[in-house]
């Protein structure tokens, strides 16, 4: 079925879900969205609560993909994946890495109230977690102008003993760039594609040696996929902190990847507290499966996650709305 065509009204089932966060997250504490059942199985439908309708409108493809047809054929089975360090102290980095399995470690910096000596010290604790011979890479969501990034980046590559790059230093492209030209270290752009007007034409090929590519804000993996191939650079999966239906669909989108050449940001499932699914996705020897099709929902786990009357009419509210915009 076409996901362009699905109506609300065919779904057979439309759930609410708020899961706790074990650590706020881009000031995220409580994750929630909606959970879709369609011909083709589960999607999920969770845009953060700071976007608008117009930003929720490819959350809402992505969601509708998944419930109205099968993912692309995959190329490969099982997908290496990175722990993700929030900004928590030292201690704290080291315990969720050293707990995690996982080879390579996002570091989120640059948080805001944050001071910059924290960041270092969580970099130089994921590598005494991770040993010599793992990958760190750092995540700044935009916050630092090209001036306070370039002798950022450069200290936390020294405190990393290498960084492998260092995630959307700063806001636009042009900034980018013009950091790129100055440090050794790789730079990934996420936001700028993300959050681009049109993710299929933005211009990052010059600005960064990787691309950020999440198939739920992007509007589902075939949209995913198209805009890798556009983009031009070799490509991470991140996720959008998806419970594991949503993730499910990112496995799918790394999985038809035609190359995949560093770990992927989708062990996000530990950032969680629960799930709405049995057999949770949650990386094992840092790695986890390509699923051929999105998994069923526990209905014990759906029902324990299910949030207050309140929360649930938000939800749907927010749902109805978006749909109507996806459809204008
Ligand atoms: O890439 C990862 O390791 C996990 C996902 C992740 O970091 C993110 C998920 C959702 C929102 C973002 O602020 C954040 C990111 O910027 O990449
Ligand atoms: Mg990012």
């Amino acid at each position: 079925m076409d996901p362009a065509t699905i109506e609300l009204a065919e779904l057979d089932a439309v759930r609410v879900y708020a899961l706790p966060m074990r650590n706020k997250f881009r000031g995220v504490t409580v994750r929630r969205g909606v959970l879709l059942s369609g011909p083709a199985g589960w999607g999920e439908f969770c845009p953060f609560e700071d976007y608008d309708d117009a930003q929720a409108v490819p959350w809402l493809k992505a969601a509708l993909e998944a419930c109205s047809e099968p993912w692309p054929e995959p190329v490969r089975t099982s997908i290496p994946v990175n722990c993700t360090v929030p900004a928590v102290g030292a201690d704290k980095a080291y315990a969720i890495v050293a707990a995690s399995g996982c080879r390579t470690a996002k570091v989120k910096v640059a948080e805001p109230g944050q001071d910059p000596g924290e960041d270092v010290e969580r970099v130089a604790a994921v590598r005494d977690a991770l040993g010599p011979g793992g990958a760190i890479r750092v995540d700044a969501n935009a916050a630092w102008d090209v001036d306070a990034a370039v002798p950022r980046i450069r200290e936390l590559d020294r405190a990393a003993g290498g960084l492998e790059y260092a995630e959307q230093p700063c806001p636009s492209v042009e900034e980018l760039a013009a950091v790129r030209r100055q440090v050794d270290v790789r730079i990934a752009a996420d936001e700028s594609i993300r959050r681009a007007e049109d993710p299929l034409r933005v211009a990052v090929a010059g600005a960064a040696d990787v691309a950020i590519i999440k198939a739920t804000p992007l509007g589902g993996v075939r949209q995913a996929l198209r805009v890798a191939e556009a983009c031009g650079l070799p490509c991470v999966v991140s996720s959008a902190v998806e419970t594991s239906i949503g993730l499910a669909a990112q496995l799918a989108l790394a999985g038809a990847l035609p190359e995949l050449p560093f770990a992927c940001g989708l062990g996000t499932m530990a950032l969680l507290d629960g799930d709405v699914v049995a057999d949770s996705l949650l990386p094992v020897d840092g790695h986890l499966p390509v699923l051929r099709r999105p998994p069923e929902p526990d209905p014990a786990l759906v029902a324990a996650a299910t949030p207050t009357a309140d929360v649930q009419h938000y939800w749907l509210e927010r749902l109805a709305r978006v749909n109507a915009l996806t459809r204008a």
